[in-house]
C-alpha cells in the first residue's frame, strides 16, 4: 500500500475553485495510474474566509496546512474586498500563509511550448529555446516591511519599508545557484543596486557566496534592464534570482513569453520537502464564474508538487506529457487560442489532460 499523502486544498476566490477543481481531477487520475493515495483536506482562505470567518487566514486553515505534506492553492482576492482594511484583505492572508509556513523560496518556471509560440505577443523567433526559472524571495522585502501613514507637509504620506538581512538574501541566492547548477549553469541576479540599499546588500551577498559556485556563470542585471532583456533575449536566461517584488513583477512578464499567465505554475518552499503549490496568476475576477479560465498553471503546479515534495518524478512527467499532448493536438482555452471561436472551457481542458495521462 502506498503511503497516504495529505494535501491541504485552499481554493480561494474567483477562478481559484475552478482551476483547483481540474487539478484535483489530475490528482485522482494519478491515484488510479500509480496506486498513490492522497487525502485532501479543504480549508477556507482569502475573501471567502473573510466573508465566512471574519479573517482571510483562519487558524483552522493554517492548522490544515501545517498537518499536510503539501498545500494546493488556487488564488485569492477580488473587487469585493479591495477597499477593506489591510487586516481584512485576501492578499494579507496570502502573505500571512507564506510567512507562517516559512516559504521563503518561490520557484516559477517559464517554459515555452513550441506549439504555443503563436499564442505569445512576441515573435516566435525571439521565443525560440526559452526555458527559464524565476527564483523569487517570498517572505521579505517591501511586501513585509512596516507600512504606515502620517501627516506631512504635502498632506497625508504613505510609507512602505523594504528590509532584507544577509541571512534572508543568502538562503535564496544559494537556491538560485543550486538550481542553476542542475540546469544550464547560468544565474542572473536581479537588483536595483544603483539606487537601493537593500539591493546593494543583495549584490554584496551574491558576490560573497559566488566563489562557492565556480561552475555557475553569474551576471548582475538591474531590474529595469532585466524587464527589457526578458523581451529582447528571453532564451539567454536560465535562472533569475531576485527579491520579492521584482520577482513578482518579472514573473508576470515572463508569463507572456509562454503565451499566457494561465500557463505559469509555481512552488513555494522552505527548508524541508513541504511545499505550497499554486498558479502564478491571481483570481481573475474579470473571467471568474464563466468556466473559461485556463487550468494548466494549476495542473502543472501539481506536477511540481510531485517532483519537489513527493519525489513522484514519473507521475510529474505523465502530467507534463499529457499537457503537451493536448496542446499539440490544438486544444486551447481562450487565453492561449489564436482563433478565440475555437476555444474550449476550463473543465473540457481538464478532462482532455486527464484523458491523456498514461504511464
Ligand atoms: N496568488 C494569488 O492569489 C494572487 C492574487 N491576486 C489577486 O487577484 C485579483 C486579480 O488580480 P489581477 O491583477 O487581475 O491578476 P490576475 O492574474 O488575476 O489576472 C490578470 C489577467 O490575466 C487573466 N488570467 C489570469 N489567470 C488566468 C487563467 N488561468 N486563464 C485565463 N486568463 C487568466 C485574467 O483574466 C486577467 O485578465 C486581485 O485581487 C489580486 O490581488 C493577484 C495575483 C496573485
Ligand atoms: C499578494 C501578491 C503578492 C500576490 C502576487 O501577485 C503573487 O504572489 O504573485
Ligand atoms: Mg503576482
Amino acid at each position: 500500500m502506498a503511503e497516504v499523502k495529505k494535501i491541504a486544498v485552499i481554493a480561494g476566490d474567483g477562478i481559484g475553485p475552478e482551476v483547483v477543481g481540474e487539478a484535483i481531477k489530475v490528482l485522482k487520475k494519478t491515484e488510479e495510474l500509480f496506486g498513490y493515495k492522497f487525502e485532501l483536506e479543504h480549508g477556507l482562505f482569502g475573501g471567502i474566509a473573510i466573508d465566512e470567518k471574519g479573517t482571510p487566514l483562519p487558524q483552522e486553515t493554517l492548522d490544515i496546512c501545517q498537518r499536510a505534506d503539501a498545500v494546493l492553492l488556487g488564488a485569492v482576492g477580488g473587487p469585493k474586498w479591495d477597499n477593506n482594511s489591510k487586516e481584512l484583505r485576501p492578499e494579507t492572508g496570502l502573505l500571512g500563509i507564506r510567512k507562517a509556513l516559512g516559504l521563503f523560496s518561490n520557484i516559477r518556471p517559464a517554459v515555452v511550448f513550441d506549439c504555443l509560440k503563436d499564442a505569445s505577443t512576441l515573435k516566435p523567433e525571439v521565443l525560440e529555446g526559452t526555458d527559464l526559472i524565476v527564483v523569487r524571495e517570498l517572505t521579505g522585502g517591501i511586501y513585509f516591511g512596516e507600512k504606515f501613514r502620517r501627516e506631512g507637509a504635502g498632506g497625508q504620506e504613505a510609507i512602505d519599508t523594504c528590509v532584507y538581512n544577509v541571512q534572508e538574501i543568502e538562503r535564496i541566492v544559494r537556491q538560485g545557484f543550486e538550481i542553476a547548477q542542475k540546469r544550464r549553469k547560468k544565474l542572473a541576479s536581479v537588483d536595483k543596486a544603483n539606487v537601493l540599499e537593500t539591493s546593494r546588500l543583495w549584490r554584496e551577498t551574491v558576490n560573497k557566496i559566488a566563489p562557492e559556485y565556480p561552475d555557475v556563470e553569474l551576471e548582475h542585471v538591474l531590474v529595469d534592464n532585466c524587464a527589457m532583456q526578458l523581451l529582447r533575449r528571453p532564451s539567454s536566461f536560465d535562472v533569475i534570482v531576485t527579491e520579492n517584488m521584482f520577482g513578482d513583477i518579472l514573473s508576470d512578464e515572463a508569463a507572456m513569453l509562454t503565451g499566457s499567465i494561465g500557463m505559469l505554475s509555481s512552488a513555494s518552499l522552505g527548508e524541508g520537502s513541504f511545499g505550497l503549490y499554486e498558479p502564478v496568476h491571481g483570481s481573475a475576477p474579470d473571467i471568474a464564474g464563466q468556466g473559461i479560465s485556463n487550468p494548466i498553471a494549476t495542473i502543472l503546479s501539481v506536477a511540481l508538487m510531485f517532483q519537489l515534495t513527493f519525489g513522484y518524478a514519473e507521475a510529474a512527467e505523465v502530467i507534463e506529457r499529457a499537457v503537451k499532448q493536448v496542446l499539440d493536438a490544438g486544444h486551447r482555452t481562450g487565453d492561449i487560442a489564436v482563433d478565440k471561436s475555437q476555444a474550449i472551457g476550463t473543465t473540457a481542458m481538464g478532462d482532455l489532460i486527464v484523458a491523456a495521462m498514461v504511464r
